[in-house]
């Protein structure tokens, strides 16, 4: 398959190129190549093992592929150390699937957030009104910043997480099914706020999903990967109305509950 380009054509923020990696001998991504552009979001579905969690910690800079290059803003995010290191990954956040895991449970919500700030070198004096008012940006009453995450719902957390992610001004955002371990009307409501926030930052998200139904929310693209392997690509819409491949239609059919086509 060729490298994938972004929609509008243009230098792509994060570019995957022929990306191989195996674990014990066993394959998890053949030859997967996929670009996101400035202020787009890429969707990322597939069943799963398919290998969606291991490109999004290749993305993350958080493995080294076998075969292949991953490049952020030009640049090996695996590699990046030191100060230069430091200010682009601050360009580079995360959302994963269970904030609960992620937060410190010793740390008040407000400080995990400003402890994103501190590393982005926001001055301490400063922090208490930046944390402010990234709870604000994502819905929270900034006086949740004072609760434990023991004291905090599912959706709550996720927001934290969100605001966490925001608090470096990222340029890109890899979210790892950050709404499967909520309930369908609060993750309505966590699709709307990153869709809002993108259209307010102009942040790009590679969003990660094994539900269709909740890609098709957010995505401008969407990619289908299938035992390590992009089975098929293209515009979330097009996708949507003409699936090309029936593993596709299968994942519609499963986030839709019926045949995607009549
Ligand atoms: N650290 C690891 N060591 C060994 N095998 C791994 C490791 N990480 C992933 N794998 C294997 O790689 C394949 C892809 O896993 P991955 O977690 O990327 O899939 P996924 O699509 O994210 O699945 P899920 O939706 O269940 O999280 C699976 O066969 C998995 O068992």
């Amino acid at each position: 398959m060729t490298p994938s380009t972004t929609a509008s054509g243009s230098t792509p923020l994060l570019q995957v190129d022929k990306v191989t990696k195996n674990f014990r001998g066993r394959p998890a991504l053949q030859e997967v190549s996929l670009a996101v552009a400035a202020g787009e979001t890429l969707g990322l579905v597939g069943e799963s093992g398919s290998g969606k969690s291991t490109l999004a910690r290749l993305a993350l800079g958080l493995l080294a592929p076998d075969a292949g290059t991953v490049r952020f803003a030009g640049q090996d995010p695996y590699r990046l150390r030191g100060r230069t290191g430091r200010s682009l990954r601050a360009r580079l956040q995360f959302v994963p699937q269970h904030p609960r895991g992620s937060l410190n449970p010793a740390l008040r919500a407000g400080e995990a957030v400003a402890f994103a700030l501190r590393l982005h070198g926001t001055p301490r004096r400063e922090r208490p009104e930046a944390v402010a008012a990234l709870f604000r940006q994502v819905g929270l009453e900034p006086g949740l910043a004072r609760r434990f995450p023991r004291e905090l719902s599912g959706g709550q957390l996720q927001r934290v997480a969100v605001a966490r992610a925001l608090a470096t001004g990222p340029d890109l955002v890899v979210c790892d099914e950050p709404t499967s371990a909520l309930d369908r009307t609060v993750q309505a409501r966590l699709l709307d706020l990153l869709t809002g926030l993108q259209e307010s930052t102009g942040v790009a998200y590679l969003f990660i999903s094994h539900d269709l139904a909740v890609v098709r929310h957010l995505a401008h693209r969407v990619l289908v990967l299938r035992r390590g392997r992009v089975l098929e690509e293209g515009p979330a819409a097009e996708l949507w109305e003409a699936p090309a491949h029936p593993y596709t239609r299968a994942l519609l059919e499963a986030a839709t509950g019926g045949p995607a086509t009549p």
